[in-house]
């Protein structure tokens, strides 16, 4: 069953298609892998699926509903998280602080509880501790807790994004470059997390990325972009296989597109 679907999807800036007729079908529960290389529109279909663009053709899907007309909050509520290229947590406030905000975003309470500190309010903000120490511990944050995000080193900021973005309890997160700036040992180690994130939280992923051991390492089914359009979709295998992406660029001597 599929999650999200894009079918025939356009978007122009102008003069400029940075997708052109994309169409891609995502399983529910999978990890699906977006590549290409720079300025393919990767970035774009995020932007699209989560409202931040309009689509100028075509439809997108989700959960059987059309969501290419809705407003970004109205996408976010229906269950669609992404995590961004360019890191944006809050800087100034610890690690903890930054997972605890996002799970406000859940809190179930009004504000006439807030302010007379209901047993409602006392239980509700338990359980968002609760949620966000057992994010904090899943993605080894928790030694880190009260370090302001902007001093954590930069790999751990990346997790603390996607632990961010999980305290909004998606039913798909969008993962743009996640492993940007990691070394190798914390790209297998994000790997690890990735496939854990997807079994605990019954999540689907897609993600973006330029680091191919990561992609070939992770995803169910990969699709290929290049100047905007599809090049090819499949497996790690029949991708790394496909004469026309070996072409585009797997065929270089550095496999890093
Ligand atoms: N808001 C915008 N206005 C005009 N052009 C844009 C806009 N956003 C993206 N583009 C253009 O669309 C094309 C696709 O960009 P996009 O950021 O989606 O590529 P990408 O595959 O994510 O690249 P990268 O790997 O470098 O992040 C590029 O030519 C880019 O300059």
């Amino acid at each position: 069953m599929n999650i999200l679907e894009m079918k025939n999807v356009t978007k122009q800036f102008g003069g400029l298609t940075a997708v052109g007729n994309v169409s891609i079908q995502v399983e529910k529960g999978s990890i699906f892998g977006l590549i290409g290389p720079n300025g393919a529109g990767k970035t774009t279909i995020f932007n699209l699926i989560t409202g931040i663009y309009k689509v100028s053709e075509g439809e997108i899907i989700f959960q059987d509903q059309r969501i290419d007309q809705f407003q970004p909050y109205q996408i976010a509520d229906m269950g669609i998280t992404r995590t961004f290229q360019n890191i944006r947590l809050f800087k100034k406030l610890t690690a903890y602080e930054n997972i605890l905000t996002a799970c406000h975003y859940n809190a179930n309470y009004n504000i006439l509880d807030a302010v007379i500190r209901t047993h409602r309010f006392k239980k509700e903000e338990k359980m968002l501790h609760d949620h966000a120490e057992e994010l904090m511990e899943i993605m080894e944050l928790k030694d880190r807790k009260d370090i302001v995000s902007s001093n954590l080193p930069y790999g751990l900021q990346r997790r603390l994004e996607i632990a961010r973005a999980l305290a909004l309890n998606p039913k798909l997160l969008l993962l743009d470059e996640p492993a940007a700036g990691m070394n190798p040992d914390e790209t297998i180690k994000l790997m690890e997390l990735i496939r854990q994130i997807r079994e605990q939280f019954k999540l689907t992923v897609v993600v973006i990325e330029h680091h191919m051991d990561l992609i070939m390492g992770v995803c169910d089914k990969i699709a290929v972009l290049n100047f905007g359009r599809k090049l090819a979709e499949g497996t790690a295998q029949e991708i790394q296989e496909n004469p026309k992406v070996i072409e585009a660029y797997l065929g270089e001597e550095e496999v890093n597109c």
